[in-house]
């Protein structure tokens, strides 16, 4: 018995990160709560995660996240034996987004250059494409030349092409399709969607979900003569049907129509939540939330030598999964679906492994992250934030929150061309380019990319009057969320008006149908809703407020006192330039618009010299809160 590899787990000593918060033990006074009870095992298991954005080191200054990406290559290998030992199926997929969101997959010159090494360590069974791997040429072709050879068929790009530089083609970055066979006999056919995303570099292509069910290899695919048990879908796209970017009703359309009865089982992302979808009595959704906070369960049961291939144990761990995906359903298939909390407590309690958890390939995994982190600098401290700042906790204008308590005033005092110094200046920026709350404490390199992760160029129309100026965030509030990348949005604000914030953000309605996000301590985190109820979350918490918040914000700084100026130098992110021209209306033309300090100073550039510039009280004795 030589290491985990061969299947034996050892106590072996952990080597500790350079961790910010301490990890929790399970029954230890610091883990008051935990998982609420034993997963339901099926005949089939799924593990998913989605939206990682390079979240590979766990939430460094939030316990109940705190688990890392070494905790989790060790969880899913004492998963895989556990499937062996109980004699049924389990698979590990992943639905993308790798990149952007902290310092490990975004400091680097190329997104993905250090951290993508480390997420392919994990053997994922199934794996598909984000918009995240698309916005950037560079990122796309790493996708497209590594880890697309290195995942061969379990890559599922379905509706993606990248260009290929040697044959000079669009070509699929992974495979179309995967027809396959699993342990214990379940004969699988699997694809994998994005969503109808337009917001891609012309290094890539992506075909509408409405054409790519017109293809001829999906319609063979759908209509082959071999044996499909399972349909397994995976996409980048929200489960929920109704939701603006969901694509897999398209798919799951197409598939139905031919079979009529077979199981088809979804794995979603994109929207950021958890969240659980019922399809029909044969078939279900789940999302996994975002940043490694989530790991979605799912485990199904109904096949039998009548229906299948299956040869496994029937009733896995003694008991039979009981709920069926519809009240009424008369097909055979059961299903249980559980939303974990990313930390080692739970790792250990579903593996009931205790001290003896840690493996050798997870304790290699950390090591590499955490000399990783310490090459790259990710936890030099730059400042010591005051206050905590977040997204969405409290109202839009409170002091804090983070776009009037960090934001804007570090664009105001930062973001300055010194040439025009002496102009009045108007900068507006999406929401959705701040990714993350701002912790009281020490702010490190890495939380800078943890806030503000994108290569956003900050550019400008000199001398804009002011009247016209003026009108541009009320314009582009008015207008659709990310217009860059949804064709249709079928939810209008009107329709989704709460009496108590006044007009709902897309963003809100997820987290209102999903999620309720985290709280300060440590009981507190996702209560989450879905069509199966409130049952969902592995470890029950409590809920916090969610406060609406609008899709723009914009900062003013050089105004004259008590007065208007005549003109003003409009500045924006590169990101939404063309709706920015759009609602300034005729006249302003893209010509009009250069980069306003330099082309390479981005959204990536501001918050490190606000830090230095503000948060230099107590630097050498900054407490830690967590
Ligand atoms: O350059 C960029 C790219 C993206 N954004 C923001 O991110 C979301 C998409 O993020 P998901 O993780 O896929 O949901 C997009 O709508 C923008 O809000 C950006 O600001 N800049
Ligand atoms: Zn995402
Ligand atoms: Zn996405």
């Amino acid at each position: 018995c030589g290491g985990d590899d061969d299947g034996c787990y050892g106590p072996i000593d952990k080597v500790e990160h350079v961790r910010l918060v301490k990890r929790i033990q399970p029954g230890s006074p610091d883990a008051p709560y935990g998982p609420k009870g034993p997963l339901e095992w099926g005949q089939i298991n799924f593990m998913h995660t989605t939206d990682t954005h390079g979240w590979l080191a766990g939430h460094l200054k939030e316990e109940n996240y705190g688990a890392d990406w070494g905790d989790f290559a060790t969880f899913t290998r004492r998963m895989r034996q556990k499937a062996d030992n109980l004699g049924v199926d389990f698979l590990l997929v992943d639905t993308g987004d790798l990149h952007d969101g902290a310092g490990l997959s975004d400091a680097t010159t190329i997104d993905g250059t250090t951290s993508m090494p480390i997420f392919s360590e994990i053997e994922y069974d199934l794996l598909t494409i984000g918009n995240h791997e698309l916005y950037v040429a560079e990122v796309a072709k790493q996708m497209f030349n590594e880890y697309a050879k290195k995942w061969g068929d379990r890559y599922l790009t379905s509706n993606v092409k990248v260009y290929n530089d040697a044959t000079k083609q669009y070509e699929h970055v992974g495979a179309t399709h995967r027809y396959f066979t699993t342990k214990q006999g379940i004969r699988i056919m699997a694809f994998g969607v994005l969503f109808d995303f337009t917001g891609n570099s012309n290094a890539s292509q992506v075909i509408k979900a409405k054409d790519m069910v017109k293809e001829t290899w999906f319609q063979d695919a759908i209509h082959t003569d071999k044996p499909v048990d399972l349909f397994v879908l995976l996409g980048h796209n929200p489960v929920r049907q109704t939701d603006y970017a969901n694509t897999f009703t398209t798919v799951w359309n197409e598939i139905r129509a031919v079979h009529k009865n077979t199981p088809i089982t979804i794995f979603g992302g994109h929207s950021h939540i958890r969240d659980f979808a019922v399809y029909d009595q044969a078939s279900v959704g789940i999302e996994a939330g975002r940043y490694c906070e989530t790991l979605g369960w799912v485990s199904q049961s109904g096949f039998s030598k009548c229906n299948s291939g299956y040869h496994g144990a029937k009733k896995p761990d003694g008991k039979k999964l009981s709920r069926k995906a519809t009240d009424n359903s008369a097909a055979p298939w059961a299903y249980s679906r559980r939303y974990l909390d990313w930390n080692r407590n739970t790792f250990m309690y579903h593996t009931s492994s205790d001290k003896n958890f840690d493996s050798q390939t997870g304790l290699e995994i950390t090591q590499e992250i955490t000399t990783a982190r310490k090459d790259m600098n990710l936890g030099e401290v730059y400042g010591c934030a005051p206050e905590t700042y977040c997204i969405s906790c409290v109202p839009f204008d409170d002091p804090k929150n983070i776009f009037p308590g960090v934001i804007k005033p570090a664009v105001n005092a930062v973001v300055l061309n010194e040439t025009r110094k002496d102009k009045a200046r108007m900068i507006i920026g999406n929401t959705g380019a701040i990714r993350f709350d701002l912790y009281k404490g020490p702010f490190t390199y890495d939380d800078n990319f943890v806030v503000s992760p994108f290569r956003d160029v900050f550019r400008y129309i000199p001398d804009v009057p002011f009247d016209k100026a003026s009108q541009v965030l009320g314009l582009l509030n008015k207008g659709t969320v990310a217009k860059r990348e949804f064709a249709s949005m079928p939810i209008t604000r009107d329709d989704c008006v709460d009496p108590l914030i006044g007009a709902l953000t897309l963003r809100d309605m997820h987290q209102e149908r999903g999620t309720v996000r985290r709280q300060e301590t440590i009981t507190s985190g996702y209560a989450t809703k879905d069509d199966w109820g409130t049952d969902g979350d592995d470890t029950e918490h409590t809920g916090i407020p969610n406060y609406s918040i609008p899709s723009y914000w914009e900062s003013r700084a050089g105004f004259p006192t008590g007065s208007d100026p005549e003109k003003v130098d409009l500045i924006f992110f590169d990101f939404i330039e063309k709706y920015v021209l759009q609602d300034l209306g005729s006249g302003f033309t893209s010509d009009m618009v250069s980069c306003y300090i330099n082309c390479t100073f981005t959204s990536q550039d501001f918050m490190l010299p606000y830090a230095k510039l503000m948060w230099q009280d107590n630097i050498d004795n900054c407490p830690i809160s967590a």
